[in-house]
């Protein structure tokens, strides 16, 4: 399959944009220059995008698919083509699954479904702990060899350090990262938003900031003792940010991505106690969201994950104790960081692409295109000129439970290819 996408613009270093035609052939980039279409016959193929902005596919290190075990809220193929719609073209799937990726036999499993359904490319993490829950070390050797992308517990803390430093030790061996979600649950004390005057306000248990930030502290020294990649999900307070500036300061191998919605939206935002603006780790207070852009800013946040967490409608009705914990974010992470940061002239484009392509692909050295010649055809088409609302309705995903409801950006998608095979695009251009 030749074709050829005209008209587009990239972003070329020192953050210019330059007007290119891009040539794909046999799922790779033969050629980006001008007018290429009067240079090359036999094109299958032209995809017109009127000056909207070409990037290398996103990747994205924090989904959750939900299958197998609760395929009610999203599927491998509903979520992947969600992730599609979202410009990504590489996601790492978290394993808070029924039954959890702990064996090599699940692992392999979920990729059997995965060849067959995904429309982007997926990579699954493992366990850390058998059953998430667990105190016992899945067979870090054997799930490697299974397809393991790195080994995370998302959704629940490692709560021993004895356990985290023992799994840190396995996954150092290998070179695998560990991925970590950062809660210990003895300072929960029930709490489900960031304990402040909003919570107070609203009478909702509060969340201390020390639920998150005390692993953090506890996991860099381990990551330290172990030599391992240590890599942070969802960092949402300041206090993370210093220790983890900290650390890196130190020599040690940590790294960490932030969430669109905690750089975007504080506690203060929540406007009534509804389950909506509901996820885990919780929306931040105002200054946690200024040290999350000053960590961004400085590099001391590498990356932006979306954490996208579908859940059915009805686990997001109602209060904030009744409700579940998350919101989905594949299909808008793009245009909100580009209206909220780029067009406020907060990072610049070039910085958003590293955040959103580059980097997560460098850290966890993950094969994808970045738009080079020779480069598998990875490409996302935004359009930046035109607004549009944000809409449930046209979510791929099967998830609705997101705050952004209504709220206008401008980044829409217009066409994702995955290794040179589209994978989603607008009506007009299918
Ligand atoms: N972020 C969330 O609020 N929820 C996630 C779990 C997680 O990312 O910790 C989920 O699986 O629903
Ligand atoms: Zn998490
Ligand atoms: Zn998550």
């Amino acid at each position: 399959m030749k074709f050829i996408i005209t008209n587009g613009k990239i972003v070329e270093k020192g953050n210019t944009l330059k007007q290119v035609d891009i040539l794909v052939t046999d799922g790779k980039i033969q050629a980006i220059g001008k007018n290429l279409l009067a240079e090359v016959s036999d094109v299958e193929k032209v995809y017109d995008v009127k000056g909207a902005l070409i990037t290398p596919g996103l990747v994205d290190l924090h989904v959750h698919f939900r299958q197998p075990g609760f395929e009610y809220k999203e599927t491998i193929q509903t979520g992947s083509l969600a992730a599609a719609h979202g410009g990504y073209t590489t996601v790492c799937a978290m394993p808070n699954l029924n039954p959890t990726p702990d064996t090599p036999e699940r692992v392999r499993a979920i990729y059997d479904i995965i060849k067959r359904d995904a429309s982007v490319k997926v990579l699954q993490y493992a366990t850390i702990t058998e059953n998430l829950r667990s105190g016992v070390l899945v067979d870090y050797e054997k799930m490697v060899e299974s397809g393991a992308f790195a080994f995370s517990n998302d959704g629940v803390g490692v709560q021993t350090a004895g356990t985290m430093y023992l799994a840190m030790k396995e996954a150092a061996k290998l070179g695998k990262a560990i991925v970590a979600h950062v809660e210990d649950e003895s300072l929960m004390f029930g709490g489900v938003m960031h304990k402040g005057k909003r919570s107070e306000e609203l009478g909702i248990p509060g969340m201390l900031s020390v639920v998150e930030s005390s692993q953090v502290a506890r996991d860099v020294l381990l990551a330290e003792s172990t030599g391992v990649h240590y890599h942070v999900c969802h960092v949402s307070t300041k206090e993370s940010v210093r220790v983890i500036r900290d650390a890196k300061r130190a020599g040690i191998h940590v790294t960490c991505e932030v969430c669109p919605h905690h750089l975007i939206l504080a506690d203060e935002d929540i406007p009534e106690d509804n389950a909506t603006w509901k996820m885990n780790p919780p929306l931040p207070a105002k200054e946690d969201q200024m040290a999350l852009i000053e960590g961004v800013l400085d590099g001391t946040i590498d990356v932006i994950a979306t954490d996208h967490a579908p859940h059915a409608q009805s686990e997001k009705v109602g209060k904030f104790t009744e409700g579940a914990f998350g919101i989905v974010g594949s299909e808008n992470a793009f245009e909100l960081m580009f209206t909220h940061f780029v067009e406020t002239g907060i990072i610049t484009l070039e910085k958003l692409i590293d955040l959103m392509s580059i980097k997560p692909a460098e850290l966890f050295d993950i094969p994808t295109g970045k738009l080079k010649v020779g480069d598998v055809a990875d490409i996302a088409v935004f359009d930046i000129e035109n607004e549009i609302t944000i809409d449930p309705n046209t979510f791929e995903s099967k998830g609705v439970n997101t705050p952004f409801v209504n709220w206008k950006v401008k980044g829409d998608t217009l066409l994702t290819f995955v290794e040179g095979k589209l994978a989603w695009g607008k009506e007009e251009y299918k």
